[in-house]
């Protein structure tokens, strides 16, 4: 049989004037045999045989198979055949069978982590009422954790569970269970393997469980970058077909001591100091997000430093005007070899992308351009420009500009990066007696850097690491190509919704 299913004569779809469908096996989740009198729902709509069709085709089987709706949202159709002949008809329900069975790919066990206070709270009812009944129909058997505390999932993925037993693992919540999930894989997967975490140039062993995430945080950014849309059911059909796509990791570390896994933004200066002070008006809830952003945006703070990056294409990706800025320092490192590239200056923002983090408040994201796999992180530094231009390049985020298309905005896609905060090149500077600043200088920076409330631009920010804050800015970050795995296929092209959409009911 060919991976579609054509029933043309032998057995006859309920549509009102269509006698074939066509449905890549791939997409088929279930089928069953059903009764030929029973009224059966057909392209959502309910539908019931007449008394002469039911007689004359007397068996049927239903099929329920992806389909494509608005948005990137995939729904499960059913779709009854009808036959005039029972032995035709279990030969279908069993030939589809066998195809189903054939597809390897397909999980079976899966082990699902809930976290019920993500988002509105919402992820117990959400996988409930949307996700189970859906896996209980493509036959695949669950172990159900509700999350007790934060970290809950990670530990238990670190140590006690039997991963064996398991095709994949489903994360119910949203990024920061995620990221919860992620950790608690890829440290196992070192530790089975006697990876030292700690050591920054660690290559790391690929996890070979995939995860799944069902949409139930307050941004759902992995999911929406990965999928194209936060929708359950649609993440729950996308686990069941057993679509694969990998991800790269950024490994953060500082000093040769492991801090965090990044999968989706590292951001220091302008993200760093919205996260912290959104973390302090926790109470407001996510509008949170919006009054920190307005805050730190009128707040304009920039800080000193000195990046170093080795790339696989080095050099600005957009060039652009050249008002009120002006350039710093760019040089070639001879301490990090010829590969690497120092850039030292005053920025709003030092941001690692490594997908689009495209969201639905902005649909192109930071770095529309992101790959999610091919072992790099686009490496946006804002240099420090006036309010208004760090306004326009804002606002292009949510617009059809190009937010790249700045003279203070410039992009390099990297595989490993080093940032070193100007403080801490003072430290080295006050130890090596050969710093720049003369001794007033330094002591009135130190009075600062303990000092935050004395009203200057701070010293340094923090690094926001997927929505948690590290606890410290000098920081190593390596990109790990493809280290896990999804149940997606990134985003469709539009062109698929339309030819799918239209062919599931030729
Ligand atoms: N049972 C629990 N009690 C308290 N906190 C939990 C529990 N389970 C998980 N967490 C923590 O809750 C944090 C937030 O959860 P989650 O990411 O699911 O939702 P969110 O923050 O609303 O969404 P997003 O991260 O998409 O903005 C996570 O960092 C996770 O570690």
């Amino acid at each position: 049989m060919p991976d579609k299913i054509l029933p043309r004569e032998s057995a006859q779809p309920r549509t009102k004037s269509s006698s074939s469908y066509c449905v890549p096996v791939s997409e088929i989740i279930t089928v069953r045999e059903t009764e030929a009198d029973s009224r059966t729902k057909d392209n959502g709509r309910w539908q019931k045989m007449s008394q002469k069709a039911t007689e004359a085709y007397p068996y049927a089987f239903t099929v329920s198979c992806v389909k494509r709706a608005r948005q990137h949202h995939w729904r499960c159709n059913d779709v009854t055949f009808h036959c005039a002949d029972g032995t035709v008809c279990q030969q279908w329900v069993q030939t589809i069978r066998d195809q189903l069975s054939a597809l390897t790919r397909r999980p079976k066990h899966l082990l699902v982590y809930i976290n019920p206070y993500g988002g509105k709270q919402q992820g117990k009812r959400i996988y409930e009422e949307k996700v189970a009944p859906l896996f209980s129909r493509a036959s695949i058997s669950t172990n159900v954790i509700v999350t007790e505390h934060a970290n809950h999932a990670r530990d238990h993925l670190k140590t006690d569970v039997d991963l064996k037993k398991y095709d994949g693992v489903v994360c119910v919540g949203g990024d920061g269970m995620f990221s919860e999930i992620v950790h608690g894989l890829i440290s196992r997967t070192q530790r089975d393997s006697g990876v030292e975490q700690n050591h920054a140039e660690e290559k790391l062993v690929p996890c070979g469980i995939r995860i799944g995430i069902i949409p139930a945080g307050s941004t759902d950014c992995i999911c929406y970058a990965t999928v194209g849309i936060n929708d359950p059911v649609t993440s729950a059909l996308h686990i069941i077909v057993g679509d694969s796509q990998p991800l790269d990791v950024c490994s953060v570390h500082h000093n040769n001591t492991f801090l965090k896994y990044s999968v989706s933004l590292l951001g220091y200066g302008f993200y760093g100091d919205v996260l912290t002070d959104s973390e302090r008006k926790r109470w407001m809830g996510p509008v949170r997000y919006d009054f920190s952003g307005v805050k730190m945006f009128l707040t304009h703070n920039y800080y000193e430093g000195t990046v170093c990056s080795t790339c696989q294409h080095s050099g600005q990706l957009y060039s652009g005007d050249s008002q009120d800025f002006q350039m710093d320092d760019n040089i070639s490192s001879s301490e990090y070899g010829s590969d690497w590239r120092m850039i030292r200056g005053k920025f709003l923002a030092i941001n690692a992308a490594s997908m689009s983090c495209a969201c639905p408040r902005s649909p192109k994201g930071l770095s529309p351009a992101a790959h999610l796999a091919d072992g790099t992180t686009d490496l946006i530094i804002v240099r420090k420009c006036s309010r208004i231009n760090f306004l326009r390049h804002l606002l292009r985020h949510t617009s059809k500009d190009d937010q790249f298309d700045l003279s203070f905005v410039e992009v390099h896609r990297v595989r490993k990066f080093h940032f070193t905060p100007r403080y801490c090149e003072s430290d080295w500077d006050l130890r090596q007696g050969s710093g720049e600043a003369g001794p007033g200088k330094r002591l009135f920076r130190r009075i600062c850097r303990d000092h935050p409330a004395c009203g200057c631009t701070p010293a340094h920010s923090n690094w926001n690491c997927d929505g948690e804050i590290l606890p410290h800015a000098n920081i190593q970050v390596g990109v790990h190509c493809q280290l896990i795995q999804l149940f997606a296929r990134g985003i469709e092209e539009a062109s698929v919704f339309e030819d799918l959409g239209s062919h599931s009911a030729m």
